[in-house]
């Protein structure tokens, strides 16, 4: 790795502002999936680290509470400078570890940077209320106040961006933090960690623990001096941790798996759907939770709209991150290589036809051809599960009635897309839909403004916007009487 800030490459936990190895001295690789190179060695550390980290959270939280939220405004602030100072080195990293396409890693470090931007604001407007009481000689007064030291849990596909989502607005209003990295993406981790420290957070407040997913979350979840524990990844890891966080009640917040569906009208710019297409569908190469997972087009521009789409995934060139113009780089690992070919051979077992790619790309290791498939039904994989993988399954539709039913027939509710240029199918659409998001004549809709989050079995809570700061606060209704 050729990284201009060598500081920005860490290999050892972070404890209590310690760089530290695991107790136990073991160690795991941290690979290219580009190039199957080990690019660094890492502590796999377990419950023990955890309750270090938890200790010194907890100790260092009763101070930062009492920082005025000026000061934890400005800290933050600086760290937001110090990241985009060393975009490029970020960037690096990600690419390195997991595999997405630099111009993408770059999009991810100012888009994860933004979320600390933004709450390096939000840290000064955390306001209370005052309710008129029921008598005379009492005031209500409401306080908010932080939650105290939050536990967090992050995927690999968006190595630093889901991180700064949880840890900003938790240190926006006086929380310690703890975070898990996905094993296979310590690195970005470990560098935000390194430039907090830079901009002045004190010690204790940001602890970065690697290793044994289930020994460190089992501790995180079990330990009740961590008062929330907030995950994104899986619905099936989500499920296990909102059990394993029951027995002390914790606070949760949960952003889970997805199945987006992109629907077409056929009164839509078919242009514009095709760009909102390509954008959701082949982004990080289809690793996005957001990502349209099933694509419904009317019938009356079915066949138009598969032409035109397949003209633009045709033009995708394929490789390693760091080249120029590579726009679709390995997925993270051969398991997810498998999940995506038998999604295909079961769409094609039951009728389905490959429009474009559907095969491992000749570069071999994970790296997939972008494909499209056409004549898809609701029977297959595709429509049911998260491919997780650059591949386009279109179902076609009759009438708005028709595909609302379609789309909503899954116990996912995290992201959902449409395009169509008529204002009262516009409104009626965007209210029948059974998602937490819905992205109208766009393919991207995620943003710090905006509350990101799920419904049903996508998950619980927000994050961005005022509404995610809400999630690392706790109401106090303080009864003033004898006034
Ligand atoms: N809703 C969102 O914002 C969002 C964002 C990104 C990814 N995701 C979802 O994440 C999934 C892909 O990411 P992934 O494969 O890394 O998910 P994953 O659930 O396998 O892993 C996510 C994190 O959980 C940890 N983990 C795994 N098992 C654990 C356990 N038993 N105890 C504690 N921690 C454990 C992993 O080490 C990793 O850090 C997809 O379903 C995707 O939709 C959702
Ligand atoms: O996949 C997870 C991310 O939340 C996707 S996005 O970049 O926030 O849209």
């Amino acid at each position: 790795m050729n990284l201009t800030n060598k500081a920005l490459l860490r290999d050892k936990g972070y404890i209590d502002g310690a760089w530290v190895d695991a107790d136990s001295g073991e160690t795991l690789e941290v690979t290219n999936p580009a190039t199957d190179e080990v690019i660094a060695v890492v502590p796999k550390m377990g419950a023990a680290e955890t309750r270090r980290a938890i200790e010194a959270a907890r100790v260092a939280q009763k101070l930062w509470k009492r920082r005025p939220a000026k000061e934890r405004s400005n800290i933050l602030r600086k760290w937001f400078t110090l990241i985009m100072e060393n975009q490029e080195d970020l960037a690096q990293i990600i690419t390195d570890e997991m595999g997405k396409p630099l111009t993408e890693a770059r999009g991810e470090i100012a888009y994860g940077a933004s979320y600390i931007e933004w709450y390096a604001e939000e840290a000064k407007r955390v306001y209370g209320e005052t309710i008129p009481a029921p008598s005379d000689d009492k005031r209500i007064v409401v306080m908010k106040q932080p939650i105290g030291v939050i536990a967090s849990i992050t995927p690999w596909n968006f190595p630093n961006a889901m991180i700064t989502r949880k840890i900003a607005p938790a240190l926006a209003v006086g929380c310690a933090t703890l975070m898990k990295p996905a094993e296979q993406t310590p690195l970005s981790a470990l560098a935000l960690c390194e430039l907090a420290e830079q901009a002045g957070l004190p010690k204790g407040l940001i602890n970065c623990i690697i290793g044994d997913p289930v020994a460190i979350g089992g501790e995180m979840t079990a330990n009740d001096t961590v008062r929330k524990v907030t995950f994104t990844g899986s619905t099936g890891v989500g499920r296990l941790l909102m059990k394993q966080s029951s027995d002390t009640i914790k606070k949760l917040g949960l952003e889970l798996g997805g199945n987006a569906p992109f629907i077409v009208f056929d009164d839509a710019d078919l242009d514009a759907a095709v760009e909102g297409a390509m954008i959701s569908k082949y982004r990080n190469s289809g690793q996005t939770c957001v990502c349209a997972n099933r694509l419904y087009v009317q019938e009356g521009v079915y066949d138009a709209f598969a032409e035109k789409l397949a003209a633009k995934v045709r033009e995708l060139k394929v490789g390693n991150g760091l080249d120029d113009g590579v726009v679709q780089g390995p997925l993270i690992d051969m398991k997810a290589i498998e999940k995506v070919e038998d999604h295909v051979a079961d769409a094609l077992a039951k009728g389905g036809e490959i429009v474009c790619g559907g095969k491992r790309h000749a570069l071999g290791k994970s790296f997939f051809e972008p494909t499209i498939i056409k004549n898809v039904t609701k029977e297959m994989k595709v429509a049911r599960e998260e491919t997780f993988g650059p591949v386009a399954p279109l179902f076609k539709f009759k009438d708005a009635e028709d595909v609302i039913e379609q789309a909503n027939d899954t116990e996912f509710g995290l992201a959902s897309y449409f395009y169509s240029k008529d204002m009262s199918n516009v409104f009626r659409v965007a209210e029948e839909l059974e998602y937490g998001m819905v992205g109208v004549n766009t393919g991207l809709i995620s943003n710090e403004a905006a509350p990101f989050g799920g419904v049903k079995q996508s998950g619980l809570g927000r994050e961005g916007s005022k509404f995610g700061l809400d999630d690392y606060l706790e109401l106090k209704y303080v009864c003033l009487s004898e006034i």
